[in-house]
């Protein structure tokens, strides 16, 4: 699957947004992949997977485990793990930082592979790829379904990224002023706790 094939994927499920949006990482953009209308979708949601299983393969061999930042990577992670014929977990925040809860145990040995839905900074990827390494695992690749960074993020491990877009953000304090004049939304669930 090429990047125009996964765009329109989001397309077709009114995923890609339009508007003024704060970010995971605190900057601000006029685009938002809205990932959760795509993954509502287990056809869309399978092609993709199918497809960023098949690249996490090709770059690094087998795996024998995917292991997701919650909450917009579980789904892509257990799909992805579906297609690679793994085990699928999770890690969530507890008091602002990534933990391995739910009583989920990492395999001595095991190669994980982190699966994330996008990358924007890599903060996310490397917070989660952090706390994979403090539960004693080890992560053999760094895979998403779109990374917007345009390749510039590190995700703190190899990256595999099934599409690849260089979407503009911009700090609070330097705002296009067409972006300024849109009421802003936080679409996503890092500040939901705070
Ligand atoms: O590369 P980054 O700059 O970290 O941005 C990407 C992250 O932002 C979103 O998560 P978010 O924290 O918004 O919450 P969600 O997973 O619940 O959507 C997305 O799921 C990635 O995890
Ligand atoms: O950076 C983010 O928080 C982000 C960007 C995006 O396009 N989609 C998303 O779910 N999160
Ligand atoms: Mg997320």
């Amino acid at each position: 699957m090429n990047t125009e094939q996964v765009l329109e994927e989001f397309r077709a499920s009114g995923a890609l947004r339009e508007g003024h949006f704060v970010l995971s990482s605190g900057l601000h953009s006029g685009t938002f992949l809205q990932k959760n209308l795509v993954f509502q979708y287990p056809e869309r949601t399978e092609r993709l997977c199918k497809a960023l299983a098949a690249k996490i393969k090709e770059a690094v061999g087998e795996v024998d485990l995917c292991i997701s930042p919650a909450v917009g990577g579980i789904i892509p992670g257990y799909e992805t793990a579906r297609h690679l014929g793994v085990p699928s977990m999770y890690v969530e925040r507890e008091g602002g930082s990534f933990k391995l809860r739910r009583a989920f145990s990492i395999p001595p040995g095991a190669r994980i592979a982190m699966v994330e839905d996008i990358v924007s900074t890599g903060l996310s990827s490397r917070e989660c790829v952090d706390a994979i390494k403090a539960a004693g695992g080890n992560v053999v690749v760094a895979a998403c379904i779109v990374d917007r960074s345009g390749g510039r993020a590190d995700p703190g491990a190899p990256f595999v990224a099934l599409a690849r877009l260089d979407v503009p953000a911009y700090p609070a304090d330097q705002l296009p002023p067409e972006l300024a004049a849109i009421p802003v939304e936080d679409p996503g669930s890092r500040r939901l706790h705070g």
